[in-house]
């Protein structure tokens, strides 16, 4: 399973905001780093089909995601960096809902999400309204949502963002977890360098163009710096810390 993209460019209008982007994604943990404006959302709307490109290609496995769609969805998980759900729901309905619109039945959808919720520690919380939930559940929440049709790939945007520490670092080992025991393909975009380490596949976007891409420690290594900030400072000329 591999998710390319090949040469994608995208502008709203005069200004180029992907410039040729190239880089192959593949079972693990993958990290899209970038600052705020570097293009991140920009190229989740594209790997959704939510946009779609004059310039350039992407492909999940052997399929075509301008020519099919619909099958490359079916295989793909989200987490959009503005929660969508409904705040006046219980957590079941919520994750009911989504299932209806994937197919599957309410039997069907329970028992493929579970597991984790239950590692997710949300299990006890399916009759709250989703409203009475802290930020931290509610991300959880759409976690588990995206993985309710057992998705090949994840793609989370900016998964954080506005998380306290503890809710975070679950977060985020829960992911990683998640990466290494089902062989997901998980597509992190990011702009906290300490979320990055340095066995995580690690694509830098700064400005619409790809700096860098392989493994962290490796690219570390080759640019001569001692850790992920160094290395993104030097490929970015980027004084600001993130
Ligand atoms: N709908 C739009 N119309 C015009 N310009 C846009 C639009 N959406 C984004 N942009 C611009 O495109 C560039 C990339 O934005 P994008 O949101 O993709 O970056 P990002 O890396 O996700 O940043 P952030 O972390 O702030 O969301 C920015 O300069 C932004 O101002």
């Amino acid at each position: 399973m591999s998710l390319r993209v090949i040469d994608l460019s995208y502008d709203y209008g005069r200004q180029p905001v992907l410039k040729s982007l190239s880089f192959v994604l593949s079972s693990g943990f993958n990290v899209l780093l970038g600052p705020n404006g570097a293009g991140k959302s920009t190229l989740f709307s594209l790997l959704t089909g939510l946009y779609e490109s004059r310039q350039g290609e992407i492909t999940f496995s052997d399929l075509d995601l301008k020519a099919q769609k619909r099958q490359v969805l079916a295989r793909m998980g989200v987490v959009f960096q503005q929660s969508t759900l409904d705040l006046d729901l219980t957590v079941q309905q919520n994750l009911l809902y989504h299932a209806s619109l994937h197919g599957l039945s309410s039997q069907q959808a329970m028992n493929n999400v579970s597991g984790i919720l239950e590692e997710l520690q949300l299990l006890n919380r399916l009759d709250d309204r989703v409203r009475s939930l802290n930020g931290g559940h509610r991300r959880r929440l759409e976690i588990a949502r995206a993985l309710m049709h057992q998705p090949q790939v994840l793609l989370l945007d900016e998964p954080t963002v506005g998380l306290d520490n503890d809710s975070r670092n679950l977060i985020v080992e829960h992911i990683r977890e998640l990466a290494k025991k089902r062989g997901i393909c998980i597509l992190w975009a990011t702009h906290l360098m300490d979320e990055v380490q340095s066995g995580d596949q690690l694509i830098l976007l700064d400005k619409g163009e790809v700096k860098a891409q392989g493994k962290a420690g490796d690219l570390c290594q080759q640019h001569d710096t001692d850790d992920v900030y160094q290395l993104y400072r030097k490929l970015t000329q980027t004084v600001e810390i993130m």
